[in-house]
């Protein structure tokens, strides 16, 4: 018996990041919108806990203990004294260090999946202690959706949606760090007042409305500067997509994925195929959101 556990990438449509807490995490009004590229993990009874991944990026995925699936179930393990006796294989779709929190959606599905097959009978608030404890995007890759993030993004407020957003995605042709993209965020801040990050009132009403053309103009994300610092051939991606008539183009969380918010799939499909041809990226995806979050399958 096994149990397969289908879980989502994300796209930051808002990502308001404050200053730097004791604790070296940031405060966050991070805006989550769940999109259907996803990975898939199947957890199946084992002599002992392994993982391993296929998919286009798999060799770049640790298979030891840090992949945020296997801490997802030595946690759920633990919790519950359970042996992790568990196999889980990641079917990987979702670009890995792309800023689409690909390895929190791991760790999510992980978690659904081991609940399942061992019975644990978790309560959806016990799973979301784990996944916060896991990473600050991991709870969003459970619930999917939208969500607004507080905290470090891991205090989830459920986001009314009234419509289909259509989405480009430019994968890069390598990654970045994360936590050396918050690195970068601070350094550009030195000798400035960061100001509390709250969410736009414009984008939550544009989510709510299903208004893609106002949700265009409302898109935001503070550490845009940093990963363009980093990596600055993001600009010429970014440009490629406007020029393509994206609505809007930004990076995609900490990136380096560029986002590009098009009117209708066929609008979207155009954009890639700009995107494609233009040299600028290593691949181009579509995807429409919001869409659920980790479902058994
Ligand atoms: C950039 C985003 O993807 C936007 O959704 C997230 O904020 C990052 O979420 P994540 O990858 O789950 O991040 P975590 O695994 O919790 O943290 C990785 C590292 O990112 C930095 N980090 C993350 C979240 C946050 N609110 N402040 C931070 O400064 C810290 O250096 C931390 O050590
Ligand atoms: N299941 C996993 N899949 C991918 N990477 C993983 C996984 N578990 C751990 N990692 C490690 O995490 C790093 C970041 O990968 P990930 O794909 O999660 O980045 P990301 O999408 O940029 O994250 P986020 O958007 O949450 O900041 C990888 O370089 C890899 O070393």
């Amino acid at each position: 018996m096994s149990v397969t556990v289908r879980v989502p990438a994300k796209v930051n449509v808002q990502l308001a990041v404050g200053a730097a807490r004791p604790d070296g995490f940031h405060e966050l009004a991070n805006v989550f919108l769940a999109v259907g590229l996803y990975d898939e993990v199947t957890a199946a009874p084992a002599g002992e806990l392994r993982v391993t991944c296929a998919g286009p990026d798999a060799e770049q995925v640790p298979l030891d203990r840090t992949n945020l699936a296997a801490r997802a179930a030595l946690a759920l393990a633990e919790r519950h004294g359970v042996e992790p006796a568990v196999h889980l294989h990641i079917a990987k779709d979702i670009p890995v260090a792309g800023g689409m929190a690909g390895g929190s959606a791991d760790g999510a599905a992980a978690l659904v999946a081991c609940d399942a097959l061992w019975g644990t009978g978790a309560s959806r608030d016990e799973l979301l202690d784990i996944c916060a404890e896991l990473g600050s995007d991991v709870p969003f890759s459970l619930v999917g959706g939208a969500a607004l993030g507080t905290g470090r993004g891991e205090m989830l407020t459920p986001l009314e949606v009234g419509g289909t957003f259509h989405w480009v995605f430019a994968l890069a042709r390598r990654g970045l760090s994360t936590p050396a993209v918050f690195r970068e965020f601070d350094r550009l801040a030195e000798g400035r007042d960061v100001p509390e990050p709250v969410a736009s009132p414009d984008v939550l009403a544009a989510l709510a409305k299903g208004d893609c053309d106002a949700l265009a103009l409302a898109v935001s994300n503070d550490l845009q500067p940093a990963a363009l610092s980093l990596f600055p051939e993001l600009s010429d991606t970014l440009a490629a997509g406007r020029a393509a008539g994206a609505l809007a183009a930004l990076v995609s969380g900490s990136g380096p994925t560029t986002a590009f918010l098009a009117s209708d799939a066929g609008s979207a499909a155009e954009v890639a195929a700009v995107l494609r041809a233009s040299g600028t990226c290593r691949a181009v995806r579509t995807a429409e959101g919001p869409v659920a979050g980790a479902t058994v399958v």
